[in-house]
């Protein structure tokens, strides 16, 4: 199959400097190395990997946090300069705006760009299940409705790509699976790439169109499996025999991975 790449990656290495961040005293850290992925737009890619094994950095790298060391990282054919709102990041965190109420935490994107038109609140508030708590601030809010926060404080900047680094790792197993169907929601109806780190095989397994597993670090690609299970998915999916198998392979995958 072809892919078009609307992200690439391009044989890229990055490395950190600093004489404290390696047990050898070595001056300089390499967290991937000669890392090449490509990914349709519209795909959900999940990243699955040991720790340390330079997931967050290949985020950080696509959100235009940080520049590789060397080779490129483009999205749509450009390559990615800095952050763009078309590249919206869920941290794991609770990043909300404490002194904001919900609606502002959500419109302050758009106002800071100036944006002419303001996302309708009502929409957005449904599409995240959140109606009815527009004027609530964050401290009354639980885990599960901060996180659907920071999601569509996101999604009304309309972004093409959005880069979510494990933003579901704080949650109750129950509410994470309530999130998870929701993003899967999204992603449905918006088409955005979604690129998602995370730890959870089973999350991986439920989300993914695909699932990249990386090596230890530095960082590289040791697997890339299509997830071919049919959308949409439903809870009762994960008790499926293909369901098992393919967690079942991942968890090999990542086993291996740690001889
Ligand atoms: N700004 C930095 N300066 C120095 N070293 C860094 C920096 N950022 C990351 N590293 C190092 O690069 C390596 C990869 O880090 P990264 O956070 O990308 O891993 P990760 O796979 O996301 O880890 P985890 O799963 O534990 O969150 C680690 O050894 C980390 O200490």
């Amino acid at each position: 199959m072809k892919i078009d790449p609307y992200i690439d990656f391009q044989s890229v290495t990055k490395s950190f400097q600093g004489s404290n961040n390696r047990d050898d005293g070595a001056a300089s850290l390499q967290a991937i190395e000669k890392f090449s992925i490509q990914v349709s737009r519209g795909e959900f890619v999940v990243i699955l990997g040991p720790s340390g094994c330079g997931k967050s950095t290949i985020l950080n790298l696509l959100a235009g946090f940080d520049r590789p060391s060397s080779g490129k990282v483009l999205c749509s054919g450009q390559q990615i300069s800095g952050p763009s709102h078309e590249r919206g990041v869920v941290f794991q965190e609770d990043t909300l705006f404490p002194w904001l109420t919900v609606r502002q935490n959500i419109l302050f994107g758009p106002r800071c760009r100036n944006s002419q038109q303001l996302p309708n609140m009502d929409e957005t508030l449904g599409l995240i299940g959140l109606q009815g708590f527009e004027n609530s601030f964050p401290r009354e809010l639980s885990g599960g409705m901060k996180q659907r926060v920071a999601l569509a404080r996101v999604l009304v900047n309309e972004p093409e790509v959005l880069l979510m680094d494990e933003p579901f790792g704080a949650l109750d197993a129950q509410t994470r699976e309530e999130v998870q169907d929701l993003l899967a929601t999204v992603h449905a109806r918006l088409k955005p790439t979604i690129v998602f780190i995370t730890h959870d095989v089973e999350e991986a397994v439920y989300l993914a169109d695909r699932v990249l597993v990386l090596s230890e670090r530095p960082g590289r690609l040791i697997a890339d499996i299509p997830i071919q299970l049919d959308r949409p998915r439903s809870q009762s999916d994960r008790e499926a025999m293909i369901f098992t198998q393919l967690k079942a392979g991942l968890r090999r995958l990542l086993r291996n991975n740690d001889k």
